[in-house]
């Protein structure tokens, strides 16, 4: 999609009279000002962007142009012509003693930027074809904000953001909080009067997924890339809030340095510069390089371009630096930008397209995820077509809706992303986003749980979706102990159509095993007697096989002793099935749901057909009712007043209960007596049942008169 689609100036601009070229591009020209002005503020002042960066650079680049063609019509106020945003008023503000520029940036991402950066260095410091190459330090241009940090004597003194280049605001306060920014420099440069170190605050890519996760999972907004999530963490008042998001640094580069005369550093090329940095405690990129000539510097784009995904964080490029400081001071800079280096981008991250249709997929755990589909669109460089949308309240809160424009995020091995809509909003809008309350894919009911953000499918045992999980589940060892049935085989039977429930297991014959690639008849026949053998089995294995959600080992065997036989368990209501020991409102909802999927019972019923079997009733059916303690968990801590830890152990036991020495969510009862320490702590602060002996006493009886 072109610029001219999403800028609301474009309805406007375009006459066709050749006359009124000129004024159209003029107009044209403030439209883009004051377009950029407006997203460079959301931008640098508010870390809000509303458009990708490269929609921001493909209007940078237009005004660009436009005033490379008319340089009468640049004005002082001009984008072009100004670094970054003005500092936030709430910050104290920071002068910078040296400027903190911009980078001039090579949007072509194809080797020729780096030649052609080259041969302009190279005239411009006036080389001829017989001269050596030019030595160059090539770095990954790293996607978080630029810092300076003030050290005297050797330690931090004030730490800045760029700003409007002049003047940065004095973050300090939540720059402290970031644990690879050394608070004193070591070594030598201690003794170093005046130090600034420049460089790059970032989030690394896990750290921002998991900062998304967290904020999905409170219901709150999420950021759209790991830069916004930095620079919002880097500019807040309040340290704490920065200190619960994992930033990182990198250091590129120097401001003011004192004077080898008075104490400083003797360097000559940037390169020294680096490694004086990295023993002086700051951490550099191990990806920079010094590179000779200007192929060089298209073969360390093209490595790191090949590298980019499988870094922990961002890169939006690369950057080459001429490596003779003296060199540089002689190229010097131009308005915003130093002429001794250039910034080589790589496709961007995000990029703009148009929602065409929100499907929805079921994982294979039965999770249902909203899939925008878009149109196609070259992002983190290769073409997408879907991109997640996580969930639904994460689709209500962005307001996705069909046509919409948005912004789509791929960045590494993460798969891509609708991180917000982008204005403007089409008129009429399309729908608001429903989930279907009907599995897509088998048509079981769908149910979201109180508390959960995810809502599922409940035909576990059928849905096609769920089919290798399913299977994998329910042959592992503790549910049917199907030995050999691992996931390649798995992957397999399902992908040639053999299995497609469970049930299908107990209909495979030797001929459609040995078929199979790399199934020799002797494993096939293993393979085939161990299903054989799981015919006989518990109806608590059985139970925990179904693969029902909430329900675990340990809650099979609670609902087989209680329940005696499956078909009490499958036929009893919600309210029946909590009179099992440890079976809440969730589980027993769960249980419910899944028994009432008539895809579910077919199954099962299949099952029981093909001659699988349990006792009936399971053996230990009504044991539970002698044992009152069966499944519930205890800890002990102070002195009781008449029995000794030990004979308070070997009651609990004896009443089915266990005994457990820390004290967790899981915990029924704490028993407390005299001199209770953290434990009771502990047990106040995650709400469980604190009881005294004679608490524990009145339990323990209960078991004698049921
Ligand atoms: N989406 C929007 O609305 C919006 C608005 C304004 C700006 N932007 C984006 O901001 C960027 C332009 O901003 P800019 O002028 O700050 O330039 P820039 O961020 O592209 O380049 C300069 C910066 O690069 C950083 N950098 C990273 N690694 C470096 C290294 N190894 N050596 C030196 N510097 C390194 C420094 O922080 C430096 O300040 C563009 O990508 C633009 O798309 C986006
Ligand atoms: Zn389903």
């Amino acid at each position: 999609m072109s610029t001219a689609d999403f800028t609301p100036a474009a309805a406007g601009a375009a006459p066709t009279a050749p006359a009124d070229a000129d004024a159209a591009e003029r107009a044209r020209a403030e439209t883009l000002r004051a377009l950029l002005n407006y997203h460079a503020w959301r931008y640098y002042v508010l870390d809000d962007p509303e458009i990708p960066d490269a929609e921001y650079d493909r209007l940078f680049a237009e005004l660009q142009a436009i005033e490379a063609r008319h340089p009468d019509w640049v004005t002082p106020d001009s984008p072009t012509q100004r670094v970054g945003g003005r500092p936030l008023e709430a910050f104290a503000t920071v002068r910078h003693r040296v400027p903190m520029l911009s980078i001039r940036t090579e949007t072509d991402t194809d080797a020729a930027a780096a030649l052609a950066f080259d041969a302009r260095i190279r005239k411009e410091l006036g080389l001829g074809p017989d001269d050596p190459p030019v030595t160059y330090v090539a770095e990954p241009k790293f996607d978080g904000l630029a810092i300076s940090l003030r050290y005297e004597a050797g330690v931090l003194v004030c730490a800045a953001t760029r700003g409007d280049g002049e003047t940065g605001e004095d973050v300090t306060h939540t720059i402290r909080t970031i644990g690879q920014i050394p608070l004193r420099v070591r070594g030598a440069g201690a003794a170093v009067l005046q130090l600034e170190v420049r460089g790059e605050v970032y989030m690394r890519r896990d750290a921002f997924e998991a900062l998304n996760a967290r904020q999905r999972a409170a219901g709150e907004k999420t950021f759209v890339n790991p830069r916004n999530a930095a620079a919002g963490a880097v500019r807040q008042l309040d340290p704490t809030v920065a200190a619960s998001r994992p930033l990182s640094f990198f250091a590129y580069g120097v401001g003011e340095v004192s004077p080898p005369e008075a104490g400083g550093p003797r360097w000559a090329t940037h390169w020294e510069v680096l490694q004086t940095l990295r023993e002086w405690g700051f951490p550099v990129s191990e990806w920079a390089r010094r590179c000779s000539g200007g192929q060089a510097l298209a073969d360390y784009h093209r490595e790191m371009g090949e590298r980019r995904d499988q870094l922990p964080y961002d890169i939006d490029g690369v950057v080459y630096k001429v490596d003779r400081l003296d060199w540089q001071q002689r190229l010097g800079f131009v308005t915003r930008e130093p002429r001794w280096a250039i910034a080589h981008k790589y496709p961007a991250q995000e990029q703009l397209t148009r929602v065409l249709a929100i499907e929805v997929q079921v994982g294979r755990t039965g999770k249902l995820t909203p899939v925008a589909k878009l149109e196609p669109v070259f992002v983190g460089g290769v073409t997408v077509t879907n991109a997640t949308l996580h969930n639904a309240d994460e689709v209500a809160r962005k307001d996705v809706r069909v046509g919409d424009t948005v912004i789509v995020r791929r960045a590494g091995d993460v798969i891509p992303e609708v991180v917000a809509v982008a204005p403007p909003l089409p008129e009429p809008r399309g729908a608001p986003f429903r989930m279907p309350t009907h599995c897509p894919v088998c048509g079981s009911a769908v149910v979201r749980e109180e508390g959960e953000v995810d809502h599922r499918c409940t035909g576990g045992l059928y849905c096609p979706a769920q089919r290798k999980q399913a299977i994998l589940h329910f042959a592992q060892r503790r549910a049917m102990d199907i030995e050999g049935l691992g996931e390649k085989l798995v992957d397999q039977l399902v992908d040639a159509g053999l299995v497609r429930t469970v049930a299908d297991l107990y209909r495979l014959g030797l001929t459609a095993l040995v078929g199979l690639d790399r199934m020799a008849e002797k494993s096939a026949s293993n393979v085939l007697a161990a299903i054989e053998a799981s015919k006989t089995t518990t109806l608590a294995r059985f139970l925990f096989a179904l693969g029902i959600r909430h329900v675990g080992e340990r809650t099979a065997r609670d609902l087989a002793r209680h329940f005696g036989t499956l078909e009490a368990i499958m036929d009893a209501s919600v309210q029946t099935l909590q009179q099992a020991p440890d079976v809440g409102p969730v589980v027993a909802r769960s249980i419910a749901t899944f028994f009432a999927q008539p895809h579910n019972r077919e199954v099962i019923e299949q099952l029981r057909a093909c001659g699988v079997h349990w006792p009936q009733p399971d053996p230990e059916y009504g044991a539970h009712t002698l044992r009152p303690l069966a499944g519930k968990t205890f800890v002990l801590t102070g002195t009781l007043p008449t029995l000794t830890r030990e004979q308070a152990q070997a009651r609990i036991e004896a009443a089915g209960g266990k005994v457990s020495g820390s004290v967790s969510r899981k915990t029924d009862y704490v028993v407390a007596g005299e001199a209770a320490g953290s434990k009771l702590d502990k047990a106040r602060e995650l709400g469980v049942p604190v009881i005294d002996e004679a608490g524990l006493l009145a339990l323990l009886n209960a078991a004698v008169s049921p």
